[in-house]
């Protein structure tokens, strides 16, 4: 689900821009590139950003492979490389399991390229919710716009 001013996915200046497609064996690619904006030590990804980076591409899995409104409600990461500004991290996810609403993903990204070095690894279990989760907490007039003008169509699957 493709929203614009999402963080991980939309058109923010400083975001992620992620962009995801469905490869063989429903594994859900994704790609981040980080930029200045995304530092911690000089030169080097912020860890919290590379983990929001995890949790578009692992919530991007559930909404391409489910099709059903999900949170995240716990992320874990393993950083085993750092990963320097400039660099594109190439993240590869995985549905691991579904059990009533618990929806189990995994993923790995790996530096410049699909088959490059391993640089982070998380885990994550989003937890399915219905519509009102998002229009209780959320902008509730601006989801039900967001809602009636996409419907299917922002399922963007390999646009
Ligand atoms: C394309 C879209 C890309 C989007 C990518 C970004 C996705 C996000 O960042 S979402 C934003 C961050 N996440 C949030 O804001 C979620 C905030 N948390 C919540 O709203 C709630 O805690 C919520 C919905 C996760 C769960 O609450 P609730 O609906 O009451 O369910 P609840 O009964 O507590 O839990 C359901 C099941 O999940 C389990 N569960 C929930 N949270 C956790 C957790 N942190 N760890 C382990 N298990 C958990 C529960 O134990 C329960 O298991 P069981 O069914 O076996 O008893």
């Amino acid at each position: 689900m493709h929203y614009d001013q999402c963080f991980g996915c939309g058109d923010v200046e400083s975001g992620l821009h992620m962009r995801t497609t469905v490869g063989e064996h429903m594994v859900v690619h994704s790609r981040f590139t980080v930029t200045e904006a995304h530092q911690g030590a000089p030169g080097l990804a912020h860890g919290g950003l590379l983990a929001c980076a995890f949790d578009e591409a692992l919530g991007s899995t559930v909404g391409n492979l489910l099709r059903k409104p999900a949170v995240t409600g716990k992320l874990e990461t393993d950083f085993v490389r750092p990963v320097p500004v400039g660099t594109t991290l190439y993240i590869a996810a995985r549905l691991d399991g579904v059990a009533g609403r618990k929806i189990y993903v995994s993923a790995e990204g790996r530096l410049g390229s699909a088959d490059g070095q391993v640089a982070v690894r998380a885990r994550a279990l989003f937890v399915q919710v219905g519509f009102e989760h998002f229009t209780t907490h959320g902008y509730a007039d601006a989801l039900q716009r967001f809602r009636s003008t996409t419907r299917e169509s922002k399922w963007d699957i390999n646009p």
